[in-house]
């Protein structure tokens, strides 16, 4: 059974050998925000997924909100994400690198000297921070990004989606998801900005379209994703009025631009709220690039929404955390590992290359 999941597909210059994405993974293993071998033998072992999108990747110091995460926007890390890339294809894998600027989502004490925390606007983040420093901490009142800082952080995911591409990945998938810096500025809970960068659906949209159409100016439509979440509720997002009509004008613009594909998070598996169908059809009939499907898939399930035609592709998280076998796994009808969440994001091998 569950024979479209592993059929290829085309996506932009590259042919997938299946519709199995690894979806991205924070797994802060990334000691100096520098990708290590520990790190290239976690992807190169999960090879065989049609496409691995990354982990979260800062494009700039002041998006590296969490500790341990990668950054890419210096030619040391390009040099040391070109060991991964180069395993992954060695393998004949494709791999996305995912573009995460946190944003609020931080704190000093994870940032590089002379980073900073800045938002669309000074509202705090409720909740926590983990710092390896001083432990759990409060999140800091963002900086009210200026327009000049709105400029040079547009061209950081620039220069960074450059920077991806000498490094050999296929492509960049921007991260418009799950409460980071660019759902922030899509976001009206969070963005009470009241220039051309916020209030209105079409001020909010600004930031996301604006990396969207440079980064894809830059390296290619074929070669540029994105990462949405609507009604999602990490991070202090949620719904808000007029969501339906939103992403439906999102999603169009995004597919003006060329965009190879939309990548749609549904974290009801997760235990947030779950997306209505109705703007996940939305978002697929106004984006004619390829559509991801993401959160809480089995094999059954992906099978079952791929031959439906909700989407092309069908994103795995947790799973592939666990089972690196995953497409082998799936193929073979085999029973899955459930990994274990203590070792999500804690430094070194143990949970993360032992599975
Ligand atoms: C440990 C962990 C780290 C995650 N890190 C990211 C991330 O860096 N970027 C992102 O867009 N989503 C991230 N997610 C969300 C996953 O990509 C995925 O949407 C979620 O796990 C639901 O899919 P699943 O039910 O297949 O696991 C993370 C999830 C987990 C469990």
């Amino acid at each position: 059974m569950t024979a479209r999941l592993f059929e290829p597909i085309q996506l932009g210059a590259v042919t997938l050998a299946n519709r199995v994405v690894m979806a991205p993974l924070t797994r802060s293993r990334a000691l100096g925000n520098l990708p290590n071998d520990l790190m290239v033998d976690y992807y190169a072992a999960r090879a065989d997924a049609g496409l691995i999108v990354t982990e979260g990747v800062s494009p700039s110091p002041n998006g590296l909100g969490y500790p341990r995460i990668p950054g890419l926007f210096n030619q040391e890390q390009a040099q040391a994400w070109k060991t991964v890339t180069d395993a992954v294809h060695q393998k004949h894998g494709h791999m996305f690198i995912q573009l995460m600027h946190t944003g609020r989502v931080g704190h000093m004490a994870n940032l590089p000297s002379g980073a900073r925390i800045l938002a669309p606007s000074a509202v705090q983040l409720s909740g926590k921070m983990w710092t390896d420093s001083y432990g759990l901490q409060d999140h800091p009142v963002p900086i009210e990004m200026s327009e000049g800082e709105i400029e040079s952080t547009l061209e950081e995911y620039v220069r960074s989606a450059e920077l991806a591409i000498q490094a050999g990945f296929d492509g960049v998938e921007l991260h418009a998801a799950n409460g980071y810096l660019i759902e922030q500025f899509l976001n009206p809970h969070v963005n009470r900005r009241t220039d051309q960068y916020g209030g209105t659906p079409e001020n909010r949209m600004r930031f996301a379209l604006e990396a969207a159409r440079r980064v894809s100016e830059r390296i290619g439509g074929a070669r540029t994703g994105m990462r949405v979440s609507p009604y999602g509720v990490f991070n202090d997002t949620g719904a808000f009025e007029g969501i339906e009509e939103f992403y439906a004008e999102l999603s169009r613009k995004l597919s003006q631009l060329g965009l190879v594909y939309i990548h749609v998070v549904d974290h009801g598996s997760m235990g947030a709220p779950q997306v209505p169908w109705s703007i996940k059809r939305t978002i697929r009939s106004n984006f004619t690039g390829l559509y991801i499907l993401s959160g809480g898939y089995t094999a059954e399930t992906a099978e079952r929404d791929l031959l439906d035609g909700k989407g092309d592709l069908v994103a795995f998280g947790r799973y592939f955390i666990a089972n690196p076998d995953l497409v082998r796994k799936l193929r073979a009808g085999r029973e899955l590992r459930l990994p274990d969440p203590a070792t999500f994001y804690t430094p070194g091998a143990a949970g993360y290359t032992d599975y």
